[in-house]
């Protein structure tokens, strides 16, 4: 479990992370989200002791990261910009991390088996693509074997297969029962792969919900429908008091009501439907909904780049 306590960092009059208090938990995909400049990494390093908080607390399964004696058997983790030695090979770089945290010359074959590396373990990560980089970082995460795991942006330069494989390795370790933390900007994605949600703006929290949750409670939901009669359609709703609107294509859209009641009042009248399903905004319009005032910079349409700041 990773816990903050009135986390703050002040880097001179800018506040990066601003008094936050959550509970990372075991058994679940965690997802961080906020959009640019909202305090994800900042956070991330000072559960690492990367950056010393200016006040508020982070424990780690209830102690400082500091007081642990061997951390990489407690917490790993891939941050954006933690480069490995591009001079040494996977193998030696993973095998320095593991001398330097008493973990046995065994295990850096076996991760590197894990991500996919074994080919190239002999192979200098300059030479790396960035999808390989990141599985390498996510080599060395898993190295000391820990219940913890923080991932910051984990899918960035991966491919397809790669994005499934990471969605893949974080749920089975969350099923393991380890804390799994992971911040990413691909909504989509994010969508599949978490559980639940810790939602920040300009270093504040937003929510610590679970992901059915947020989508539900910051987004619209409605009913659409398809009928080759969809004026008596569209009457029979109104004198059930629903309001529909004209989606184009020959569609409805209705608020306010389920499938099951809307299906059932067209059955009454006799009316056929082509299509009546559920549809309930993504992800990604419930996070552009709760933090369109907290976005640090808008960009604006029409010519040229112009950025405004929010007051
Ligand atoms: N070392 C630093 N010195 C000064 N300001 C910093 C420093 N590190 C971060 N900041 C500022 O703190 C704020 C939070 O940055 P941070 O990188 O934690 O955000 P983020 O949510 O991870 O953003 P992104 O999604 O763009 O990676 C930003 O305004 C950033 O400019």
């Amino acid at each position: 479990m990773i816990e903050l306590e009135g986390l703050t960092k002040r880097f001179g009059a800018k506040t990066a992370v601003d008094h936050l208090s959550f509970q990372v938990r075991p058994g679940v995909v965690t997802g961080f989200l906020g959009p640019n400049g909202a305090g994800k990494s900042t956070t991330m390093r000072m559960v690492l002791g990367l950056d010393h908080p200016t006040s508020g607390s982070v424990r780690i399964d209830g102690r400082r990261y500091r007081e642990l004696d061997e951390p990489l058997k407690h917490v790993g983790a891939l941050l954006e910009a933690r480069g490995l030695h591009g001079g040494r090979t996977a193998y030696n770089n993973l095998l320095c991390l593991a001398q330097s945290n008493r973990i046995p010359e065994s295990r850096v074959s076996e991760v590197l088996e894990l991500v996919g590396l074994s080919a190239v373990a002999r192979k200098k990560p300059k030479s790396f693509s960035m999808g390989m980089g990141q599985r390498l970082g996510i080599a060395a995460a898993l190295l000391g074997n820990p219940q913890i795991l923080m991932f910051d942006e984990p899918v960035n330069g991966l491919d397809p297969e790669g994005i499934h494989w990471i969605r893949n390795l974080m749920q089975a370790l969350a099923a393991e029962g380890r804390t799994i933390f992971v911040s990413s900007h691909l909504m989509s994605e994010m969508a599949l792969t978490a559980d639940h949600l810790i939602v920040i703006g300009q270093g504040r929290l937003l929510a610590d919900t679970s992901m059915a949750d947020f989508i539900q409670q910051n987004s619209r939901s409605y009913v659409r429908l398809r009928s080759p009669r969809l004026e008596q359609l569209r009457d029979a709703l109104h004198g059930a008091g629903l309001t529909a609107v004209e989606a184009g294509n020959g569609a409805l859209e209705v608020d306010g009501a389920t499938t099951e009641q809307v299906g059932d009042l067209a059955a009454r009248h006799g009316i056929t439907l082509h299509e009546l399903s559920a549809q309930r905004a993504s992800l990604e319009e419930a996070f552009m909904r709760m933090t369109a005032a907290t976005v640090e910079y808008h960009a604006h349409s029409g010519t040229g780049p112009q950025w405004s700041k929010e007051v």
